[in-house]
């Protein structure tokens, strides 16, 4: 079986110093704990074991909803390819360009190093934006009004989930914010917790860019932008920073040109898509829950459909202190697998997507796979080792989007039995370093505030 492309994108910065508000789990030293009762945390960050996360909390998230209708589908004329709402009419120009390249490969990466601030006036035959597939600006754009603004809300996902390579996401309720509001001028940007100090406080930074990038193909521009990050998602971990900041820049630029209207999800997804390369994350980011994903060729546009989820599923996160750079997570897959392997890969990502809606009973076999964490494992091996034994335990462990952090999937009551098996020898030695968050199912994107 051939993969469907290995990341040629531009590396994962490696790991980022410790930033403001980040629970401190990234700090080598830490041992995992299960939380101080009381104890202050980072705002989207969820408790730690201890502290109770039932039905009854009052702080508890509510489980997503389901996104409406069954099956979102683009390019595949299936649910009319869009989310919300009524048909609308297409935008610019016809999408020769996401077409012409149909049949092959998409190269998978971070488009978004390729993001630069647009000028004002686009030129070049194709109408593009400069840097991002699919995003086709205006030759001449609008400025935006000074003084308008938007708050985006958008959640961390785990990817692959196991057997689900590049197609199964899961959003969890550990939300990054982000508000963005036009200036006449300039560009601020004002970065609190996760990469605070490291990354770009210019046009480059990727909300800014991709928010610039997609307006553009609105028709419009920001003659000066504030951006006021709020992260709590850890980067370069495996937990979908990159979709998230990717999608946070996407509907900020919706809600900024299209005030008051509904967000089109397909055409966040689609965007967001062109510009990470795969879909798993920014479909789970973008719709919320489970979200299968699928193209209806290799590097065609993605089409996603909500899967069901037992509400009794938790998560619980193991987030080492260091990154692994995705670019080489990818670069380390085989071109090809055997046949056998594939064909039992197939059969426990279906049994995934059952045990997920209702059966977490079968949790443990349905999390065995073949085709990235053994492959991977040299890259991590503190996350291999830990994975295996908690395994061995009985217990989902699986390597949460390119790793390293490590996602339990579990039944509720099962949580209790994770504490003490972390607080034995063995869990303590191997999950040393590691930051544990119980999490559960999160929220689609969505715009918290919009003025002006
Ligand atoms: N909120 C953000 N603001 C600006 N840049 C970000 C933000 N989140 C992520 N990035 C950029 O993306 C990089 C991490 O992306 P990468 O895809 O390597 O990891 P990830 O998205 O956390 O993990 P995965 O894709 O495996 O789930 C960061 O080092 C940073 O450059
Ligand atoms: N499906 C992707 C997720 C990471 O971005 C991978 O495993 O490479």
């Amino acid at each position: 079986m051939g993969l469907p492309g290995r990341r040629r994108g531009p590396a994962r910065a490696g790991a980022p110093g410790a930033g403001a508000g980040d629970g401190g789990h990234r700090d080598p030293d830490r041992q995992p704990r299960l939380g101080r009762p009381g104890e202050r945390r980072p705002r989207g960050v969820r408790r730690s074991l201890r502290v109770g996360h039932r039905r009854a909390d009052p702080g508890r998230a509510g489980l997503p909803r389901r996104p409406r209708g069954h099956l979102r589908g683009a390019g595949l004329g299936l649910g009319g390819g869009r989310a919300d709402g009524p048909a609308r009419r297409r935008r610019g120009r016809p999408r020769a360009d996401d077409r012409r390249y149909r049949h092959r490969q998409r190269a998978q990466g971070h488009r978004h190093r390729a993001l630069a601030p647009h000028g004002r006036r686009h030129h070049g035959g194709a109408g593009r934006a400069p840097g991002g597939r699919g995003l086709r600006a205006h030759p001449v754009t609008r400025a935006l009004q000074p003084g308008r603004s938007v708050t985006v809300a958008v959640p961390a996902s785990s990817a692959n989930l196991g057997p689900g390579f590049d197609s199964l996401g899961l959003a969890l309720d550990w939300v990054d914010e982000v508000t963005l509001t036009v200036l006449p001028e300039g560009c601020e940007v004002l970065v609190r917790g996760e990469g605070a100090d490291s990354v770009p406080r210019d046009r480059t930074h990727l909300v800014v860019a991709t928010c610039e990038q997609a307006l553009a193909e609105h028709g419009r521009h920001l003659p000066g932008v504030r951006l006021e990050a709020h992260n709590t998602i850890p980067h370069g971990r495996g937990l979908g920073s990159s979709s998230a900041a990717l999608v946070a820049g996407l509907l900020a630029a919706w809600a900024l040109a299209h005030p008051g209207e509904e967000v089109d999800r397909n055409w966040l997804l689609q965007r967001a898509h062109a510009l990470e390369g795969h879909a798993d994350n920014v479909a789970a980011a973008i719709f919320g829950g489970l979200v299968l994903t699928w193209s209806e060729d290799l590097g065609g546009q993605a089409a996603v459909c909500p899967g069901r989820l037992d509400p009794r599923l938790r998560a619980v996160a193991l987030v080492p202190a260091d990154s692994v750079l995705t670019e080489r997570a990818r670069a380390v897959l085989p071109d090809v697998v055997p046949h056998a392997a594939a064909a039992a890969n197939s059969g426990r990502a279906a049994l995934l997507v059952h045990a997920l809606a209702g059966e977490p009973r079968l949790l443990v076999p349905a999390t065995r796979e073949w085709l990235h964490q053994e492959q991977r494992a040299p890259l991590m091996p503190g996350s291999d080792r830990l994975r295996r034994a908690l395994r061995e335990a009985g217990f989902a462990a699986l390597v949460s989007g390119a790793g390293p952090t490590l996602l339990v999937l579990l039944a509720e009551p099962e949580v209790a039995r994770l504490q003490d098996w972390l607080a034995t020898e063995e869990g303590t030695a191997l999950a040393a370093g590691y930051g544990v968050h119980l999490l559960a199912p999160g929220p689609a994107a969505r715009v918290v505030a919009a003025r002006g």
